[in-house]
């Protein structure tokens, strides 16, 4: 049953992948779902709620033009690879750094995509606050992705240093989204940012209501941001 739930989704959201892709979010599945018995890297256990939440909730911004027009994306705060590994599976022909302060998962992610042989994934180990500052990788990124880090305004000091200036960021939210969009407009505004749009995403019969906030990257970012690491989460900017 699993599998199916995949491609029927993958109907609905005019996802075209063949039985090798297919196969490699299976395996994918498996082996997270293997270690996550060692080491702990999703809550969840059962394989059809593990298409819905993570697999088919990571790529259900398909149809977005952010993603397409990207060449290079990052996943911050990437955990067990969501959604960064689903939707380097489904555009195979664009590089994506999956960046986590946790070496443990990313070392997981990396046997993992060399065992399925996915070769646009590298990981990047580090804190956000830290690593935006470095030259590789500030302001390096068409779009940054990033789900289940923070709320968007620490979340928004983490991922707009990485994305160049014209490309964009978007962050899965959940339903409840209104409230800390409130709070995170200055945030962004200091940050270079500009809120583009916020796009209910759901899908019938997934029990997956979310939305997503898209937001354009006008202006590069102040050398002060982020501030050091921690800061942006304990003192959010306002
Ligand atoms: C709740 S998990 C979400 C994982 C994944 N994005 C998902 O949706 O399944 C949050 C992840 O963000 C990482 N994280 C939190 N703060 C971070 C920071 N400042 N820099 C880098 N990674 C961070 C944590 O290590 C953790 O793996």
């Amino acid at each position: 049953m699993s599998m199916e739930i995949l491609r029927e989704a993958f109907n609905q959201l005019n996802i075209s992948c063949d039985e090798i892709v297919l196969n490699k979010f299976e395996k994918y599945m498996e082996m997270v779902l293997e270690w996550n018995e060692k080491v702990n890297l999703t809550a969840i256990t059962d394989q059809d709620e593990f298409i819905k939440k993570h697999y088919i909730d990571s790529v259900i911004c398909y149809n977005f033009s952010e993603i397409h027009k990207a060449e290079c994306v990052i996943d911050v705060g990437t955990g067990g690879g969501f959604p960064g590994i689903p939707l380097a599976l489904i555009f195979p022909e664009k590089k994506f750094v999956l960046m986590d302060s946790l070496k443990k998962r990313l070392n997981i992610i990396d046997d993992l995509t060399s065992q399925l042989g996915i070769t646009n994934v590298v990981t990047l180990h580090g804190r956000a606050e830290d690593i935006a500052h470095s030259k590789e990788h500030r302001e390096k990124y068409d779009l940054c992705v990033s789900r289940a880090v923070a709320n968007l305004a620490t979340l928004s000091e983490y991922c707009l240093p990485f994305i160049k200036r014209g490309g964009n960021f978007l962050a899965y939210k959940g339903v409840k989204a209104e409230e800390e969009i409130k709070e995170a407009h200055k945030a962004i505004f200091l940050l270079g940012g500009k809120i583009s749009r916020e796009e209910r995403v759901s899908l019938p019969g997934y029990d997956l209501d979310h939305n997503i906030i898209v937001i354009d990257k006008l202006q590069n970012t102040s050398a002060k941001y982020p501030r050091k690491a921690g800061t942006p989460s304990k003192e959010p900017l306002k």
